[in-house]
């Protein structure tokens, strides 16, 4: 809390081992009942449903009230089914509102990257996609680098979420030492259009904030762009010009996501 994240994620997937899973979960269902989580997303990485431990970890944590179920490994559309299915029996069963727990799944496969369009738009319930490096590239028979060998999944995974009206989050920086290395990613996947990262240490949150602030210039300009349509809109004008730029409907939507972004994660120290 103290370092303000945009969520929590628990996992229950592959940072615990087998002989854990059971207390983990326990763990994390009371965890999500605690008061210290009532104002934070709550998201929960559970196990494939096709191990052991999948649909245990969905019954603990959809009853526990988890705002987003992260699926890891996600192939098909038909994962999605499978789990949609049974978060809707176990809403009911609990008496939580239908359709308030969410789904955010993660790809992490050759087939995941292909299907990813499919996947992205084949439940009301997903609000992102993410991709997983790790998985990805052992599936690929690479290992990960400066991001060429992430360079299509990145493309098609954002691609899909944009094509779905969803989210895409980009993959975990696991040398949590090299902060120069972790900024320039950020940069990349930034320009690219990613909404953001999933982070695996608590000193990655601040610089993935300040480097998705907009810099006060951005703002400045963004404010006298509002002010400019306003001013044109007033004279009944469609296209306006600012210190000899054009000024139309896309670039006013742009401003306006802008001071968005200033009001989320402030303003670029
Ligand atoms: C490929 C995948 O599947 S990735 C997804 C699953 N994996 C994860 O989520 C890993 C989560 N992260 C971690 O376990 C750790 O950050 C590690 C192992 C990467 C590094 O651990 P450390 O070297 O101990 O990190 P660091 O020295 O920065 O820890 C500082 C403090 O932050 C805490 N901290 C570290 N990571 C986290 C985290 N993800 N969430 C909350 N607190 C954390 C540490 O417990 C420590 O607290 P303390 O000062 O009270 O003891
Ligand atoms: O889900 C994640 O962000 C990390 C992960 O499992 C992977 O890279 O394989
Ligand atoms: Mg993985």
């Amino acid at each position: 809390f103290i370092y303000r994240p945009d969520s929590i994620m628990f996992d229950l997937e592959d940072a615990v081992s087998l002989r854990e899973k059971d207390t983990a979960r326990i763990l994390v269902f009371h965890a999500l009942q605690h008061p210290m989580y009532r104002d934070i997303e709550t998201v929960v990485r559970i196990n494939q449903l096709s191990t052991p431990f999948g649909l245990k970890d969905l019954e603990a944590v959809v009853r526990a009230g988890v705002d987003v179920v992260r699926l890891p490994k996600t192939d098909t559309p038909e994962d999605i089914f499978e789990l949609e299915a049974h978060i809707e029996r176990i809403e009911k069963e609990c008496g939580r509102e239908a359709g308030s727990t969410k789904i955010m799944a993660a790809i992490e496969s050759a087939i995941g990257v292909i299907n990813a369009v499919a996947i992205a738009r084949c439940s009301p319930r997903l609000i992102g996609i993410a991709l997983a490096a790790f998985d990805y590239v052992m599936d690929m028979q690479t290992e990960r680098g400066d991001g060429t060998e992430l360079f299509y999944a990145r493309c098609a995974v954002l691609h899909a979420a944009r094509a779905a009206g969803i989210d895409a989050f980009d993959v975990v920086y696991s040398d949590i030492n090299d902060e120069a290395g972790f900024l320039r990613e950020v940069e990349l996947i930034r320009k690219m259009g990613f909404n953001g990262k999933s982070l695996i240490n608590p000193r990655q949150i601040e610089l993935l904030h300040n480097a998705y602030a907009p810099t006060p210039e951005d703002v400045d300009y963004a404010k006298r762009v509002i002010a400019a349509a306003e001013e044109g809109e007033r004279k009944g004008l469609g296209v306006i010009s600012l210190n000899g730029k054009m000024i139309d409907g896309p670039i006013i939507n742009h401003a306006q996501v802008v001071l968005e972004r200033a009001s989320a994660s402030g303003v670029r120290r």
